[in-house]
């Protein structure tokens, strides 16, 4: 008789080979639908469409390969489900293995021997490349098992599982979980698609993994829906953005974007450097006002009437036909640039009719003598002179958002009557030259494109983009046109078409550009309207009042998840409670979901960085390890001058346990940098660059400076103690709240 692993190496055997009979026919499938001609255009595109869906299933199925078959459900009658990466079907469309999104295969992670949903055992198989290399069973059977009794204390699902993955190795990228998801993590990656979902939860609690995770969970469930609109991810930093950004590819899941909220803005690299005081200025709700106010100082109003000369005339025009004028455009209520033609129509009205009047004056006192084509003369003459459109561009410009801010940030003058809300200091704190942006100016950009519209730049990029194709196109047909006759004799070429006959360059342009292949992230990335089928924003505490209008902007649908916790705030101008932080955005329409276990931080590590946390918040409570490690942290104080060389040492010590984080006080970065650098498996960040990011090994430097430099330094603080999995060692003088702590052990 087969023993239960050699039982499911066989189910697994025929996992796997259908597997590979579905590859190569859907590489078939693709490969025959390229070859495929047609020379409709409708045809076409419904044809590159196919191409396209086939590719991303041959994705999904390549990335099935690893861990393919991971569970195994038994009910009461018998019944058994195989559940793996991927749904199968065999050759009568049977299903062999099923989704672990798809509905039936739930109570794999959420039954329990209390409520086992008819479940009597649940299975947990592990693999290593096609080979079942271990099982561990779980009764849930509690009328037939006493085990079960035990289990429904632990709360944890598949604990054997969860904690040899909880303590491997850690690789330097995150890994899917989909094998080990926890009940409570469940529920959240399940949650509905509508609405605006926060989870709350402290360090290590899945948020990054349980958000990854609902993103494959609502491709696979809405895809009809998603897949057209995508869905955006938005991270704390470009090194966190790269630790995640296998997970979603491992789960067979493209059709997200991932950005930090300085890639948001089409075009633009936001990297320059800025203190927290300017960013938190820039991020205050009230810029939103500042920036409407710096757009209504564009439309000027002259206090004194302004003249003009048109071929030796003068022409006056007064204030209050500016005013009028403006007040009707701007009734239309278009963005800044669309309503500009109004208001240029009608000061141009204005300045020809009182041209007419003086040239077409009868001098025997009759009626006006011009005609209306005269008239259209005299309109064609005052717009293209260039005293009137220079009065024109001052009295409502043409503006780009960069021009806007350019502008307000460069004068001070307009600086103070857009902003007088602002103290002279805060104004102070936006002054600045250079055309870079940093981080903190996106969402301001976003806002001025918002009350600006199109400044026309899109338009003439569209239409470069376009006469570009053509030419190449042109190119393309000439090329075929010059080959084309000289194989055939004379007879035989009035028989036989040329592309160039089917085709014009204009309509082959066509054809390339319904071939655009870009992907949905890239397509989406380039256009600034873009609105997403869902957001999910990962370390949401940090985000600005401005930084949610900007990311609100992406998703008119609020379909929403939202994760973090509002006791690792690092940005002055980031949350410390939901409510503040969404209210002025969403009001309450917003529901909460919190996780309380922490499966990356050990306990000892836990109680520790809870010492910080109690004095953050004294009414929080810090998660609760999963797990124990028996290993304390250890404290050394070392002089600030010795620092740098003796975290090198240890750090190169401490890489036979494995990945090693070291963060430190900005203040000291850049000798531990030099120190540090070049040793393999070692990081030197700060607080802000560590957000996310977890390491076998941390070594914290110098946490009294990381408390007194920054305006939330405690929550840095709580943020640095909790970014490992197995050690954490402290170098450099205490703060008083871990000097009271006493749950320290000496360095070996
Ligand atoms: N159910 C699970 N099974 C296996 N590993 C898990 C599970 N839940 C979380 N983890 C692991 O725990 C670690 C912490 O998870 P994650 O980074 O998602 O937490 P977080 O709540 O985002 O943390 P932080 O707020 O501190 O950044 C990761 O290594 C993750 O893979």
């Amino acid at each position: 008789m087969q023993n239960p692993v050699q039982a499911e190496q066989v189910h697994l055997t025929t996992f796997y080979e259908t597997l590979d009979r579905e590859r190569e026919r859907t590489e078939a499938r693709r490969g025959d639908e390229q070859v495929a001609g047609t020379r409709n255009r409708q045809a076409l595109h419904q044809r590159d469409g196919r191409v396209r869906d086939l590719g991303a299933r041959l994705a999904r199925l390549n990335a099935a390969e690893e861990g393919l078959y991971f569970g195994r459900l038994d009910d009461v009658d018998g019944e058994v489900l195989h559940i793996g990466r991927i749904g199968l079907h065999d050759e009568d469309y049977e299903p062999l293995l099923v989704d672990w999104r798809a509905p039936v295969a739930r109570p794999f992670y959420v039954a329990t021997a209390v409520h086992n949903q008819g479940i009597v055992r649940r299975r947990h198989i592990q693999t290593r490349l096609r080979r079942v290399v271990d099982i561990q069973d779980e009764q849930l059977d509690l009328e037939r098992t006493a085990a079960g009794a035990s289990q429904a204390g632990t709360g944890v699902i598949g604990e054997a599982v969860l904690l040899k993955a909880l303590e491997a190795r850690r690789t330097g990228t995150m890994e899917s979980i989909v094998q080990t998801i926890q009940a409570d993590q469940d529920r959240i990656i399940r949650s509905g698609l509508a609405g605006i979902l926060v989870v709350q939860g402290g360090p290590g609690t899945g948020k990054t993994a349980i958000a990854l995770h609902r993103a494959a969970f609502l491709l696979y469930t809405h895809r009809a829906q998603l897949e057209k609109r995508g869905i955006l991810v938005v991270g704390p930093n470009p090194t966190f953005l790269k630790f995640i950004g296998q997970v979603l590819p491992s789960l067979g899941e493209d059709g997200v974007r991932l950005v930090t909220i300085a890639e948001l803005y089409p075009g633009l690299t936001a990297s320059r450097p800025e203190s927290a005081e300017a960013a938190e200025v820039k991020g205050r709700a009230e810029l939103a006002e500042v920036i409407a106010k710096a757009v209504a100082d564009r439309q000027w109003v002259p206090d004194q009437p302004v003249h003009v000369t048109v071929e030796r005339t003068v022409l006056r025009l007064d204030p209050t036909v500016v005013a009028e004028a403006g007040g009707r455009a701007r009734a239309r209520r278009l963005p800044h640039n669309q309503a500009r033609p109004f208001f240029l129509t009608e000061i141009i009205d204005a300045l020809t009719d009182q041209y007419a009047d003086i040239i077409g004056a009868d001098p025997l006192g009759g009626e006006n003598l011009l005609d209306d084509y005269d008239l259209e003369e005299l309109r064609n003459e005052v717009t293209a002179e260039p005293a009137v459109q220079e009065l024109l561009h001052r009295l409502w410009p043409n503006l780009s958002p960069q021009q806007l801010l350019l502008d307000l940030y460069g004068d001070e003058d307009r600086l103070a009557a857009a902003a007088p809300q602002l103290s002279p200091l805060d104004r102070e704190h936006l002054l600045r030259y250079g055309d870079d942006w940093s981080p903190a100016d996106v969402p301001l950009l976003d806002e001025a494109a918002e009350l600006l519209g199109d400044d026309g730049q899109e338009a003439a990029r569209l239409r470069a983009e376009r006469a570009r194709e053509i030419a190449y196109a042109q190119g393309s047909l000439d090329l075929l046109s010059g080959s084309g006759s000289t194989d055939f004799d004379e007879d035989d070429e009035s028989e036989i078409l040329t592309a160039k006959d089917i085709l014009d360059a204009e309509a082959l342009a066509a054809r390339y550009e319904a071939e655009d292949d870009r992907t949905l992230a890239e397509r989406a990335g380039a256009d600034r309207r873009w609105t997403y089928g869902h957001v999910i924003v990962d370390e949401a505490q940090e985000l600005s009042p401005m930084a949610w209008r900007a990311i609100a902007r992406r998703c008119p649908l609020r379909s929403m998840t939202l994760v973090g916790d509002v006791a690792q705030t690092g940005a002055a101008g980031g949350g410390t409670s939901w409510r503040n932080a969404l209210a002025p955005i969403f009001a309450d329409r917003w529901r909460l979901a919190e996780l309380t276990m922490n499966y990356r931080t050990p306990a000892e590590v836990m109680d520790l960085a809870g010492h910080v946390l109690r004095e953050i918040d004294p009414t929080a409570k810090a998660p609760q390890s999963v797990r124990s490690t028996g290993v304390k942290p250890w404290h050394v104080d070392v002089a600030a001058a010795d620092q740098a060389a003796y975290v090198s040492k240890v750090a190169g010590e401490e890489v036979q346990h494995g990945q090693v984080g070291v963060i430190t006080s900005r203040l000291r970065l850049e000798l531990v940098q030099e120190a540090v650098g070049g040793l393999a498996d070692v990081t030197v960040l700060t607080v802000a660059g560590a957000k996310g990011l977890e390491f076998d090994s941390v070594l914290v430097v110098d946490p009294e400076g990381i408390t007194l430099e920054s305006p939330r330094g405690l929550r840095d603080l709580y943020v640095a103690l909790t970014r490992c999995t197995q050690r954490l060692g402290v170098i450099g003088e205490l703060p008083d709240v871990l000097r009271d702590a006493g749950a320290w052990d000496a360095r070996l």
